[in-house]
């Protein structure tokens, strides 16, 4: 790959990994990715980022291309996750003299991620800006998009916004260009840009509508993500932004949502996921309430219903004193960061010794989910009385949610 110009005196300066089908441990990425960079060049320069380690050699040949290391003054770290900082010790040794700008918590991160205690970082603030003397770099925050050091640098010359990972894909287009991606591979790009919104900003869905409205007002020729083809005014930029917005935005909903998830080895903890139901279904007739055999049903899918449900509630039988593995599956798809104070319940039948529902309730309540007090549990074969307490449970947890 080489250096690409985008506009004048602004070039990508990245590399492309279009090889790459799992991204951080846990992202597919059937499109590959790319590393973005940015050089900009008014009398001053400023790198914007670097990329991910193993590409170090590349970034800097496009580097060169553009400029001698010895001319950049600036290297602007808008967010440190290592696929965007990695190369900064690394660059640093080349160019001692480069100022590293970030956000204050960035400074923070990059003193760690460097580890050199003593790394000289200029702290930039929210509208504050630089002069690279015919080029000015403005800064804008933007926390938790998707790290709490996040921020956005925007080149009001160029009407450039340099947004890191937000409004990015993993989608490696060698043009750099989201004008250049051919009608036919339109959808594979909505794929992967859904994706990407999904796994990095579905966490953070009212500060996404926050760095939106931050945006609202600037003028944007296009703006110059992280990860994928620049998105520009006259391709995919508007669309993108819209789709940002209406992901964002909950849904206003009639009815309660609350799904009870299971696993039932002899459909000992099934007959009690239906009790509970209709338990719960008698005190809260309008709710949607439906059971889920968890070895039948997509994980990924199960994890997205919990994560939008009102209230929830797992079963497990206990199999080696333990919950079974697709109900713990069920929970690592948990949406940590949203789900404190959701009101869920536990049930399960077991044989002896019954830890299967202390050992869920410890994961929820370490998640600071509203766990109710009691977990419903039967030995072995539920009786018709023990059915009967099971629907009566139903209905004492749907009350606390009426
Ligand atoms: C392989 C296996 C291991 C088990 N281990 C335990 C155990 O450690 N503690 C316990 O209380 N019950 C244990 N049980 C008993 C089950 O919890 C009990 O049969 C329960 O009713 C199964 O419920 P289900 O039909 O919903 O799967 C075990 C059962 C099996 C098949």
């Amino acid at each position: 790959m080489a250096a690409i110009k985008l506009a004048e005196g602004i070039y990508s300066v990245g590399v492309f990994n279009p090889n790459l089908r799992l991204f951080d441990i846990v992202m597919p990425t059937e499109y590959g990715t790319s590393y973005n960079a940015y050089l900009v060049k008014g009398e001053k320069t400023a790198l914007i980022e670097t990329v991910h380690l193993d590409f170090f050699d590349q970034y800097l040949a496009n580097i060169k291309e553009v400029t001698p290391l010895e001319e950049i003054d600036y290297l602007i770290m808008n967010h440190n996750e290592p696929d965007h900082s990695g190369s900064v010790a690394k660059l640093m040794e080349l160019i001692p003299n480069l100022k590293v700008v970030a956000s204050q918590a960035g400074s923070l991160y990059l003193k760690n991620i460097t580890n050199n205690k003593s790394l000289a970082v200029t702290v930039v603030k929210d509208g504050e800006s630089i002069d690279l003397g015919g080029k000015t770099l403005s800064f804008i925050n933007a926390p938790f998009l998707h790290w709490p050091d996040s921020m956005f640098t925007y080149v009001p010359e160029n009407e450039a916004l340099f947004s890191c990972d937000f409004l990015g894909s993993h989608y490696c287009e060698t043009t750099m260009l989201d004008t250049s991606i051919l009608p036919r591979y339109k959808a594979a790009y909505d794929s992967a840009m859904l994706g990407y919104y999904t796994a990095i900003f579905g966490p953070f869905k009212p500060y996404v509508l926050k760095g939106l409205e931050k945006l609202k007002d600037l003028s944007l020729a296009f703006v110059a993500t992280s990860h994928g083809p620049v998105l520009t005014k006259e391709g995919f930029l508007p669309e993108v932004m819209e789709k940002y917005r209406v992901w964002s935005t909950s849904a206003v909903r009639e009815t309660k949502q609350i799904p009870l998830f299971y696993c039932s080895a002899y459909g000992n903890t099934a007959q009690l996921a239906e009790a509970i139901a209709s338990g719960i279904r008698e005190t809260l007739p309008d709710a949607e309430v439906a059971c889920y055999d968890l070895t039948e049903q997509n994980m990924g899918e199960m994890g997205a219903l919990l994560n939008a449900s009102d209230a929830f509630l797992v079963g497990s039988p206990t199999l080696n004193r333990d919950a079974v593995p697709p109900v713990w599956m069920l929970l690592a798809h948990i949406d940590a960061i949203n789900i404190a104070k959701r009101p869920a319940a536990l049930f399960g039948s077991y044989g002896w010794s019954g830890e299967a529902c202390k050992n869920l309730r410890a994961r929820l309540e370490g998640l600071k989910v509203n766990v109710y007090a009691e977990d419903f549990r039967v030995t072995f074969v539920p009786s018709e009385e023990e059915l009967a307490n099971a629907k009566a449970f139903g209905a004492a947890f749907a009350a606390t949610l009426a």
